[in-house]
């Protein structure tokens, strides 16, 4: 392990400080205890806000030109150290480490992405109706930017709200999830070895995220609030930014639906379940979560599914080939036993799993559920763990109303060769995303977001940078 990426003090303008108190991260695979962090307050978030300020009457006077080379030298560092950004990844969050590091790419690649798309922040020179003024659009960025960032991708969630920021010329204060926060405290190390100047990136790593989220919320200089996490908290964060009028960009909860119509190639279903499913051992917003299968393929696809199901590797992270790792901590254990549960007590059946690993304490066993019903709480809640909830359907009216009885609205699946069906599913399902005949959507190219409660604004992709700038009308004379 890269020592020096091992930062357990807060980054604010460019200072590495410690905190009164601290507070410990463990490995949620065995408890161990990794590292002891300074426990920032509301107090260092206001002193990260006002060097964010200060730092942003200079960077927003940055050349595009030079926000995108400091972006590219950040990513080439990023990369470079991109099997020990894993490993720090790994220990503090559980996920295996191929995911890990897939994990450092994916989010590298947003900042590659917007280290490109700072050359092309344009305006526009437009004629006035009367012929005699010329109207002149100007893109400004908005300011100081609050991010409060969830445990599940402790990386890649930092890179892709801060790559968009510096592009476009913002500073930015990140709060991490107290679960994770050396991930991020590794991005600003890197940052700082880049070359960003101090001010443009604070780090704060905090256990009193309220505190936290009010300072960021209420701070005249904070423009603009960006945060991934539970609806739950985006809600509170959302009534908060209206003090101050803030924009805001949310990525919240999911309860995603995989469908599998009657003429789904099964083995590709299966696989794409899979892969959407077991990612992160079920700890994703855009994971399948509820998945319906027409009822001709339903006996067949359990078989299929519960053949590669029974061949997960359950372990430790850095074990090489572990596909199925800890959940992050016992809330979360709690939450899918409390779901499984009432499912069973409702008439669900478990057909594999359903039970904490006899060999590893924090691991949950992959498991099936059978006789799902759309109406019961593992149907309407986001279960964020391995649990594949089967549900039976015959019609595809039905299918596709059920599966838009949720109040999320982020990722949806379906697996069907009929391509007036396609453009139906695309047209009515009633989500930000829609992945066809495919279980894994996301890119640094394609814009990640909800609609309904599952939030608002789009990441990456080339509407991903408009939410950090403000336009501005010039009407010359
Ligand atoms: N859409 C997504 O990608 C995610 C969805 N979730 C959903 O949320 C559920 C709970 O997960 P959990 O980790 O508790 O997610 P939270 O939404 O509670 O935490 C996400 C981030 O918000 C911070 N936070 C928590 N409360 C506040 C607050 N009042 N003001 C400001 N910031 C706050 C957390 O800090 P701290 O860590 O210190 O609590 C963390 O940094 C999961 O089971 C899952 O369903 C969770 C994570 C990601
Ligand atoms: O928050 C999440 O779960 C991630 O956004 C999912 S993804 O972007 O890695 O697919």
């Amino acid at each position: 392990m890269n020592k020096q990426l091992l930062k357990e003090q807060a980054y604010i303008n460019g200072q590495w400080i410690s905190a009164d108190n601290t507070f410990e991260v463990d490995n949620p695979f065995d408890n161990g205890v990794i590292a002891t962090v300074a426990d920032c307050t509301a107090e260092h978030a206001n002193q990260a806000i006002e060097a964010a300020s200060k730092a942003f009457a200079s960077w927003s006077r940055t050349t595009a030109k030079e926000r995108s080379n400091l972006l590219l030298s950040w990513h080439s560092l990023i990369i470079d150290h991109a099997d020990d950004l894993a490993e720090v990844l790994t220990i503090e969050q559980g996920k295996p480490l191929q995911e890990a590091k897939n994990e450092i790419l994916y989010g590298a690649s947003y900042i590659k992405w917007f280290a490109e798309e700072a050359l092309r922040i344009n305006g526009d020179l437009l004629p006035s109706p009367d012929g005699k003024k010329q109207i002149q659009i100007h893109k400004q960025p908005v300011g100081v930017v609050g991010i409060i960032t969830p445990w599940n991708f402790p990386q890649a969630m930092i890179a892709r709200k801060v790559a968009p920021a510096f592009a476009a010329g913002c500073t930015v204060v990140i709060k991490p999830a107290s679960e994770t926060p050396l991930s991020a405290l590794a991005m600003a190390e890197l940052a700082e070895q880049a070359g960003f100047p101090k001010g443009v990136i604070n780090v704060v790593p905090s256990t009193a995220s309220s505190d936290i989220g009010k300072a960021l919320t209420s701070h005249p200089a904070v423009r603009k609030i960006s945060f991934t996490g539970s609806t739950a908290v985006g809600k509170k964060l959302i009534a908060q930014s209206a003090e101050n009028v803030q924009k805001v960009t949310m990525e919240l909860g999911g309860n995603a639906p995989f469908i599998v119509f009657d003429d789904a190639d099964l083995d590709e279903a299966v696989d794409g379940l899979m892969a959407s499913k077991f990612r992160n051992s079920g700890q994703t917003c855009v994971c399948a979560n509820r998945i319906f299968v027409h009822e001709t393929l339903y006996d067949e696809f359990i078989k299929r599914l519960g053949n590669k199901v029974s061949d997960l590797k359950l372990g430790n992270g850095l074990t090489d080939g572990v596909q199925i790792t800890p959940l992050i901590n016992q809330k979360g254990i709690d939450k899918v036993f409390r779901l499984i549960k009432q499912a069973t007590e409702s008439g669900a059946e478990i057909l594999a799993g359903g039970n904490i690993s006899s060999e590893f304490k924090n691991i949950f066993e992959p498991t099936v559920l059978s006789k799902v019903d759309k109406d019961m709480e593992i149907a309407c809640e986001e279960i964020f763990g391995p649990v594949v909830a089967l549900i039976p359907f015959s019609d595809d009216n039905e299918v596709i109303s059920a599966a838009n009885n949720t109040s999320a609205g982020l990722a949806s699946y379906a697996y069907t060769e009929n391509r007036h069906r396609i453009n139906r599913l695309v047209a009515e399902l009633q989500y930000g995303m829609v992945g066809i005949n495919t279980g894994m959507l996301s890119n640094e190219m394609a814009p990640f977001g909800g609609v309904k409660e599952s939030g608002m604004g789009r990441e990456g992709s080339k509407y991903g940078i408009s939410d950090y700038l403000d336009i501005k009308y010039a009407c010359i004379n």
